[in-house]
Formats: structure tokens, sequence, C-alpha cells
């Protein structure tokens, strides 16, 4: 008999480096008796020196990371948990089939911080189609399916690159609702962040790894496309037009990267300050804003210099996340079209920061940021 478990690293993070890649530790908890089965690679946190693949109440079981996410049990799905900058996802190797192992109503189970994994959407990495040779699914934390996720991507491409011996290739092609994206693994690339005070910048104590860079694609400008009802003010595309949210004229250009974005630098008086935005409250009036039909992200940003920007983001379907990628690719095109930017940035996320470049000779959007595995675990469906 096996039981659902989640076993967070942390707690065996004093564990020696020279350890081998996989052994067994058998905890006595009466009435039962536990194994926990440690595990170093190949899918291992850079963070700490282990993870924890499997729990079981009976004599322990020789698993590996590869096989534990093979596990077929029925009725448990095995998932690894990753983040990007405090976007963090639930991940299923998918890989056998192309109907989802989780509906979009497990995900919102699933996805639930009190009585779930919690998490800001559920992930699947799936058969790879039109040549490609990933496809990648989402569903958002209230079920629904977005086109794209920036940050889910990241995570992705090394959940792929854990799963799959990749054989030295550092990047690969990957099917979404959103076409075709390309994420690259990079030699974990360490930043360091300077927050933004009033008036100064202060280095951050963390470190980041800044380990996946993606060809994002071309953004989508054309109103009806995004999709937007707000009327075109520039060619097709809506750029610093005006709209009223809550009582307020909002300056809004429209960006979608595959999935729809609003973008505002300030409303008609005055620039944002974003710190001071009450997020819960106007996030879901641009949301379900009528001029949007198939909803909205919102992104809330403040300008420090040409190559220096700090955005919140209210998520379509997920609420206030840490971070959103393809709302900080939104961001940066934004700031070009609204001549703010140069086309090199860096953007600054309640998680930590992005590096975008929206490139002129082939006008695609490339975002570079940091992926971790948080756990991995079993949970009953
Ligand atoms: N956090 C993601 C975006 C996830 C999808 C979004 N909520 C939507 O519905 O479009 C990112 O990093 O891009």
């Amino acid at each position: 008999m096996s039981i659902a478990a989640i076993v967070s690293p942390p707690l065996l993070r004093s564990l020696p480096a020279t350890s081998p890649s996989s052994f067994p530790l058998t905890y006595s908890l009466k009435p039962l008796s536990f194994s926990l089965q440690l595990n170093v690679s190949p899918l291992r946190n850079p963070n700490f020196q282990f993870t924890v693949s499997a729990m079981s109440v009976t004599a322990q079981e020789n698993l590996s990371p590869t096989s534990f996410l093979d596990n077929k049990e029925t009725g448990f799905l095995h998932f690894v948990k990753y983040q990007g900058l405090g976007n963090d996802f639930i991940m299923v190797n998918n890989l056998d089939s192309m109907e989802p192992k989780v509906t979009p109503e497990q995900a919102v189970k699933l996805c639930d911080r009190n009585f779930g994994i919690g998490a800001d959407g559920v992930i699947f990495a799936m058969p790879g189609c039109n040549g490609t040779d990933y496809t990648m699914r989402i569903f958002n934390s209230d079920g629904s399916e977005p086109e794209m996720c920036g940050n889910g991507v990241r995570c992705f491409a090394k959940f792929i690159s854990d799963l799959n011996n990749l054989n030295g290739r550092q990047s690969f092609t990957v099917h979404t609702g959103a076409g075709l994206i390309i994420p690259e693994i990079q030699p974990d690339g360490k930043r360091q962040l300077y927050r933004a005070l009033p008036g100064r910048l202060e280095l951050e104590a963390k470190t980041y790894y800044f380990n996946v860079k993606v060809d994002m694609g071309e953004p989508v400008l054309k109103a009806s496309d995004i999709p937007t009802k707000i009327p075109p003010n520039k060619n097709e595309s809506v750029v610093k037009a005006q709209i009223e949210v809550d009582g307020v004229n909002w300056n809004v250009t429209c960006v979608s990267m595959g999935n729809p974005h609003c973008v505002t630098f300030g409303t008609e008086n005055q620039n944002l300050v974003v710190d001071e935005i009450n997020l819960a409250d106007i996030g879901p009036k641009f949301e379900h804003h009528t001029l949007f039909p198939a909803r909205t992200n919102t992104e809330f940003v403040q300008v420090f210099s040409r190559s220096h920007l700090k955005m919140r983001v209210w998520e379509r379907g997920a609420g206030a996340t840490l971070a959103c990628g393809t709302g900080a690719c939104a961001v940066v095109v934004a700031a070009i079209l609204e001549g703010r930017s140069e086309r090199n940035c860096t953007v600054d996320l309640p998680g930590g920061p992005l590096e975008i470049e929206w490139r002129e000779e082939d006008n695609h959007v490339y975002m570079t940021g940091p992926a971790e595995v948080v756990f991995y675990g079993s949970v009953q469906l």
C-alpha cells in the first residue's frame, strides 16, 4: 500500500553533498514506518542537494526519480512542482498521451493553497505535434486553459531536460496554443538583483540563476486578434488608448503573446507607483471588463529608466501572482510602442527579475530567467 505524500527538501538540506545519487532512508513514526527514497539527479534542485521521490508505508521500494514519475498507480498523480520567480506549477509527465491526466476541475483542487498542493497552474508535458519535439498545455488555477505561459515554459524546459536525457542538446521545440516556442537551457548564469526603492537602488541578498532563455515568438498587436474591443488608434493596434475602469480613465496598450495582456503605465493624470496599487480590487475589474471578450491579464508598470521597469500583475484565471513571463514580454513591447524604453530591459516582478528583449531583426521577443524544482510527490486524484 502506498500513501500520497509531499515532502519538502529543505528538511533534508543538511545532508552531505557527497552522498550517493539515490538511497533509502527509513523513518519510524508510530504506528507506521515510512521509507523515503532520496535522489540527487537528474531531478535535482540547484538550491537543495536532495529531493524526495516517494514515501511508502511498506518496505522500501527502489524508486528512481524517473521511475517515480512513471508510476502508473490508478487514482494517483505523480508530479514535480516547479517555480519560476515564484510563479509555481504542478508539472505532469503526460508524454504518453495527448489527453491531460488531470481535468480542469481536478486542477482547481490541486492548485488550492489550503486544500491542495498549491500552485498557479498545472502544466502537461505532452508528445510533440506539427513537427515539434513536445507539446505544452496548461490549466490556470481556476481551471481555464490559456494559450501560453512564459514562466511555465521555462519550468517545462527544465522538467524536460531533467526527465529526458537530451544528449547534450540545449534547445528544443514546443508546440503551444500560442504556436511554436523555443526554450534553450543555459549555463546557470548567476544574477544579483537591484531592487528599486524611492530614489535609490538596493542590492538584494538573493541570487537568481538565469538558466533558461526562451524565444517567445512575435507579439500580436492587431486589436481583434488580442482580442480587445477597444477601437484601434495606431494602425490596427491599441497604443496608449484611454479606457474607463472603476470610474477612472486609464491609459492602456494591448499586446498578445499568444495570450491577452492589457498594459498600463498610469491614468490620464498620473504615472503609476506600482506598490500603491490595490491589485485585488482593480485587477478583477480589468480581467472581466467587457472590452476584453476573452478576459485579460493586466500589468501595472512603473518606469525607472529606459532599460529598467517594474511591474505587478493580475493574471486571468490566477489572480495576483509573483511573476508572469508573457506579461513581462508584453510590458516591454508596450513600453517600446509608447516610446518609454529600449529594446533590452530588466523587468522587476514581485518574485524577481526577468530579462526581456524585443529584437528588431526578427520581431521576436526573448525572455531569460530562472526555473527551479521545488519538490516532487504524489497525490490522490
Ligand atoms: N503566468 C504565466 C501566464 C499564465 C496564463 C495566464 N494566466 C492567462 O490566462 O493568459 C506566464 O508566466 O506567462
